[in-house]
């Protein structure tokens, strides 16, 4: 690795710390290096808030050391007015000479504008520095801007013989999930939908589980919740619609919603793949990322349309026999990790 790949690295580091934060806005990480010392480091402010590299700039406590500094930044900074006035202009106005950026920003009102007013104002600038783990670190943003959907992963645990539910008769009567993985799985889940703009389920999942959806057992926020209601059958008591988080109930076309208070509804045409559907309404909803957690029928359909990017799956040991079958995996595994007796499987889609 060598330096510039080093200050790269330690900008990724940085910009982690914006993870469910910044969205829609991509979580960047920036550096200031002067004479072989780190003397600035920001990262993106919460949604609305100041840019990475403003945040390095002003971290900064010696300015005068600015016009002999090189900034190095995991994303093309930016040239439009948007909440915050262009990094660019702030860039330029410090008499910054050097910018060493990762990957050029795909967005339509910068993609390579930011670089070329940094060119023109005769800043020495170097583009391409770690680029595949700055793509890696930028997914969900990359993935929004380059097919118009958010980034998707699909989330489940299976049984040793790979069923997502037991039978009904092993089930309570009361409507509530089957627990299938330890409490430590399930306190990571709640870390993984605070990190994520929106969670998705389908009807029978809210039906059989009455789930919550919430980020309730980790500090943030919990996401919006989507839920797939085609025919309406969701009544107000389930957990889904208390006011702990926005929900989005998505139904058919053809039938009109009553209307529960302060929830949003989407109407779809479900002679139509729902799925694709769903991408577009999202996308137009600046949603950048989406986490679905079932149940087989759901997650299967996003397997079907081959719109998914990431699959975490937990399998536990314990035995079902019969059940409601796991969906039928697909990608390349990149990780396998034990939470205790939950072995813990992350693919890609590639
Ligand atoms: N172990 C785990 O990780 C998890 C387990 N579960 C379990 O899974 C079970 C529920 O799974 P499952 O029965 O498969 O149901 P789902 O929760 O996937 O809901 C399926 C329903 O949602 C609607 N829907 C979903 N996808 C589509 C589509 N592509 N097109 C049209 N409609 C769609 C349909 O509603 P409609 O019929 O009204 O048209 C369909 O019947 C429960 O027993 C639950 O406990 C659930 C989540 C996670
Ligand atoms: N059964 C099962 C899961 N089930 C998922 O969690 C949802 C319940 O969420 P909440 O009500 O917020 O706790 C449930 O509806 C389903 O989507 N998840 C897991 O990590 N492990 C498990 O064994
Ligand atoms: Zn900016």
């Amino acid at each position: 690795m060598n330096i510039d790949e080093f200050y790269l690295l330690r900008c990724i580091q940085l910009a982690k710390n914006g993870l469910g934060t910044t969205a829609p806005n991509p979580m960047v990480g920036a550096v200031l290096v002067q004479n072989g010392k780190i003397i600035g480091e920001g990262y993106t402010s919460a949604y609305g808030g100041p840019h990475a590299e403003v945040n390095a700039i002003e971290s900064v406590s010696k300015t005068s050391l600015l016009p002999s500094a090189t900034l190095y930044v995991t994303l093309e900074p930016c040239s439009h007015f948007g909440k915050t006035p262009p990094c660019a202009d702030v860039i330029i106005k410090h008499k910054i000479p050097k910018v060493v950026i990762g990957i050029q920003d795909p967005h339509d009102k910068v993609a390579g504008k930011g670089i070329k007013k940094l060119t023109e104002a005769g800043i020495e600038v170097h583009v391409g520095v770690l680029k595949k783990n700055c793509e890696e670190h930028h997914q969900r943003f990359l993935t929004y801007q380059t097919k118009n959907r958010p980034y998707i992963i699909l989330k489940w645990a299976e049984s040793a013989d790979g069923y997502l539910a037991p039978d009904t008769s092993k089930r309570h009567l009361r409507p509530e999930p089957y627990w299938i993985t330890n409490a430590y799985s399930r306190q990571l889940v709640h870390q993984w939908r605070s990190q994520e703009q929106a969670i998705l389920v389908g009807t029978n999942t809210v039906i059989k589980d009455n789930p919550s959806l919430t980020a309730r057992d980790w500090k943030g926020k919990s996401p919006i919740r989507i839920i797939l209601d085609r025919q309406l059958r969701l009544k107000p008591h389930q957990r889904i619609f208390k006011p702990d988080a926005p929900t989005i109930v998505v139904h058919d076309i053809q039938n009109t919603p009553l209307g529960f208070n302060g929830i949003d509804y989407e109407a779809l045409d479900f002679n139509n793949d729902p799925i694709p559907q769903l991408c577009t309404m999202m996308h137009r909803r600046q949603i950048t990322s989406v986490i679905v957690e079932g149940g087989a029928k759901t997650l299967q359909s996003f397997i079907d349309n081959n719109l998914w990017d990431e699959a975490r799956i937990f399998k536990n040991d314990v035995v079902f026999k019969t059940g409601l079958k796991a969906p039928v995996r697909l990608g390349k595994v990149i990780s396998k990790v034990q939470v205790l007796n939950d072995t813990l499987t992350i693919l890609k889609n590639d």
